[in-house]
């Protein structure tokens, strides 16, 4: 039961639109006789004329993989003006919530390492093919920052002229104005026809509806509805949200709000095919109403969106060629300059010509969120920390126009491979592809403007793409997953150079609506790091983060982060927040590795105090007395020393070139001072090699010839080096 994908799409947007949570599942029984008004239309209903389809080359991979893509009615994400959701669970506890160790894990001692089968759901997240390989031109212009988009043409953004902008929107339009018309005709239809069928059974039950089982003499239930009956199920289920919206009229006598909450799971585990943990997990994150549109928008797929490759082409070229294969496509909405749905196609879109000369890639739409929000800036050295198969990585690449440095990193060697076909495909050219784990950073290299973390996740966000994540993700998934991403977003942080002229930011995402995966792990940041801070992603649609849920308590700035759910904006379920580095890791934070310290201001107060290990990497670019021996030259260095050995044989009444041991000694870069070996050591510091006590005392005796004599140069410096580092 419930184990079939609808292949039926979305109805009209809006997030609670009643004909969502009223349709019937496909494979469900044929329902009670009930005549379809099927509405007039105006306007003559033709057969859409289509550009003719010219064959595209097909590569073998491509051929087997690549499908026509079938229409999508929903259009794309459109801000909402209901952007609301209510904490309220369903139970009666709901509210009260007022514990503050609510965000400690206990799961400190667990040890996690790679977990790259843990990330399997979110790994299908992107759509992209990575069976291509590089293809030549990266001559084209990128358009992201050209004029803002008007209302009335959609292409503008990335054009100037309008002329052809109108045909190619005309031209592409018409066929698809048509066909969206048929269809939401039909889709008006059955929607009322679905509504007056809901309304006939509502009449049968009466006002208040018979929903929970009654019990015989020996306590047993009477099965009030047999529960394998889908229409029945279904049936029952709207009655349930019915009565769940509207408890003090339409609930039965004597029942409390928790029961019917619990016969709604079950019926949602019935119907749609999910483990019961997973369910219960997903029903708390919304009202009932919400929560059956949010089901029921899991079993319809999303829209195809492909995004333009600004290194090598334009929109509005990529969207005329791509109609004069056959394909019908549309921007994917006001909030990107790159998107374009598809609505139908004639060609696979996995091997047509533009897409092997790495036009465009196939990405689901809120995959481009974490990017904007990371909104990189052009020469910027950025981390894309679990980066495979490359849509993000990609995405950056091209709003940093080539230049600069990205390092793609990915644990998963096979999928590495894919991202280095990406970008290669996609002709990008400032791109480092490397495979560790990325709990190793910043010990790998650390100092950067921005920190993308596209955290592998248990795709509860993406449960449309990939079914098996109704039943496959258990208790303990929901333990380690949020443990390894723990660990990874305060690698993120430490990887960040706070004094960035023009970053210091870190994204963190995943495609996943769970609690634990996203606005714990950020409260997690929080508390271990104080020296960073939520701040706006900058993205124009998208609810709010939770403050408040289930009997936890997040930090105000929470509501900073946006989540993203397919019945809300027909996008990925989707987790986006962005932070700012203020200042480096103080002594007192939390290390990576799971122990804790007390957290400050309004932070969470944690467990307990460990060894402190500064994870804060060293940043290249900062001037040179500024960092610890990261500055240090060799030449500057053999000038200070030679002066200083030339001031102290002159205090002692010495000619410095009459004794040619010394002279050496200086240019060898080791000398004596008082009897103590001053030498450089292997990393190009220097130590001295004085031993046990003594040590002390020639570092007095150095610090004291520096400051009264004029030699003290390198003495100095390198006592302020070591002072400096000390205290860091
Ligand atoms: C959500 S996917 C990333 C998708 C990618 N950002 C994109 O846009 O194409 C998560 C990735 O994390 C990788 N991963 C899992 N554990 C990791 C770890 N410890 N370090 C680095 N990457 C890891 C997986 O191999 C997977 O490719």
């Amino acid at each position: 039961m419930g184990k079939g994908r609808r292949m039926k799409k979305q109805g009209p947007p809006g997030p609670l639109d009643e004909s969502l949570v009223t349709r019937k599942r496909k494979d469900a029984p044929p329902a009670p006789v009930v005549e379809k008004p099927v509405k007039k239309r105006k306007t003559e209903v033709k057969t859409p004329k289509k550009a003719p389809a010219k064959p595209a080359t097909i590569g073998a991979a491509a051929k087997s993989k690549a499908k026509p893509v079938k229409p999508s009615k929903k259009s794309a994400p459109q801000p909402s003006s209901d952007d609301e959701i209510s904490d309220e669970d369903f139970s009666d506890d709901a509210d009260g919530i007022d514990d503050p160790d609510v965000m400690e894990d206990g799961l400190d001692g667990l040890k996690v390492t790679g977990l790259d089968a843990l990330g399997s759901a979110s790994e299908s997240e992107d759509l992209e093919d990575d069976d291509f390989g590089g293809v030549g031109s990266d001559d084209f212009v990128d358009s992201e920052d050209e004029q803002p988009m008007k209302r009335n043409a959609m292409w503008s953004d990335d054009e100037d002229d309008e002329d052809v902008e109108e045909k190619l929107t005309a031209a592409n339009i018409e066929g698809l104005s048509r066909k969206l018309d048929m269809q939401r005709a039909i889709e008006e239809a059955e929607a009322q026809a679905e509504l007056e069928e809901a309304q006939l059974q509502t009449n049968i039950a009466g006002e208040r509806p018979k929903i929970l089982e009654d019990e015989d003499e020996e306590g047993q239930p009477i099965t009030n509805l047999a529960t394998q009956d889908l229409q029945l199920l279904r049936t029952r289920l709207n009655d349930t949200v019915r009565v769940l919206d509207d408890f003090k009229n339409l609930a039965e006598e004597g029942r409390s709000r928790a029961e019917y909450r619990a016969q709604l799971l079950r019926d949602i585990c019935a119907y749609y095919g999910y483990s019961e943990f997973l369910a219960d997990k997903l029903l708390d994150l919304f009202p009932a109403r919400e929560a059956f549109a949010f089901f029921e928008a899991n079993e319809t797929p999303r829209p195809i969106v492909i995004r333009t490759n600004t290194l090598r082409t334009h929109r509005r070229e990529l969207a005329q060629s791509l109609i004069n294969r056959g394909v019908q496509l549309e921007p994917v909405g006001k909030w990107s300059k790159v998107g374009l749905q598809i609505f139908d196609s004639q060609v696979p879109l996995g091997a047509t010509p533009e897409y092997l000369a790495g036009h465009y890639i196939l990405q689901a739409a809120s995959s481009f969120l974490p990017v904007m929000a990371l909104a990189p800036q052009e020469h910027e050295r950025v981390l894309d920390m679990a980066a495979a198969p490359g849509g993000k990585t990609t995405h950056l690449a091209a709003l940093m126009k080539n230049t600069g440095c990205v390092f793609a990193n990915d644990a998963n060697k096979d999928r590495a491979k894919g991202l280095i076909g990406n970008i290669h495909r996609l002709g990008v050219r400032n791109t480092v592809v490397c495979n560790y784990s990325a709990l190793e950073f910043p010990k790998v290299m650390g100092g950067f403007d921005r920190v993308l973390l596209d955290a592998p996740c248990s795709g509860t966000g993406v449960i449309a793409k990939d079914a098996s994540v109704k039943t496959n993700k258990t208790e303990a998934d929901f333990m380690k997953l949020p443990h390894l991403q723990k660990q990874l977003i305060l690698a993120a942080i430490d990887s960040v150079d706070h004094h960035s002229k023009t970053g210091g930011y870190i994204v963190y995402s995943t495609c996943s609506v769970t609690v634990e995966e996203n606005e714990q792990v950020v409260q997690y940041a929080l508390n271990k790091r104080p020296n960073v801070k939520l701040v706006e992603t900058g993205l124009v649609f998208g609810k709010e983060g939770f403050t408040k849920i289930g009997g936890k308590i997040f930090h105000p700035s929470m509501k900073m982060t946006r989540r993203y759910y397919p019945h809300a904006y027909n996008v990925d379920g989707f987790f986006v927040a962005k932070f700012k580095k203020i200042g480096p890791t103080p002594p007192n934070a939390v290390v990576a590795n799971g122990v804790s310290s007390k957290g400050k201001g309004n932070r969470a107060p944690a467990a307990k105090e460990e060894e402190y290990v500064d994870r804060t990497p060293i940043a290249e670019e900062d001037d040179e007395e500024e960092s610890d021996f990261g500055g240090w030259d060799e030449e500057e260095d053999k000038v200070y020393m030679e002066r200083a050995e030339r001031a102290h044989m002159r205090k002692k009444g010495r000619d410095h070139k009459a004794n040619p041991k010394a002279a050496k000694d200086s240019q060898n870069g080791t000398k004596k001072v008082d009897g103590e070996k001053i030498a450089k050591t292997a990393h190009g510091s220097k130590a001295r090699q004085a031993g046990g006590p003594r040590a002390k005392d020639a570092d007095i005796g150095a610090k004291t010839n520096g400051a009264s004599g004029e030699g003290g140069g390198a003495e100095m410096k390198l006592a302020k080096k070591n002072g400096k580092r000390k205290s860091t």
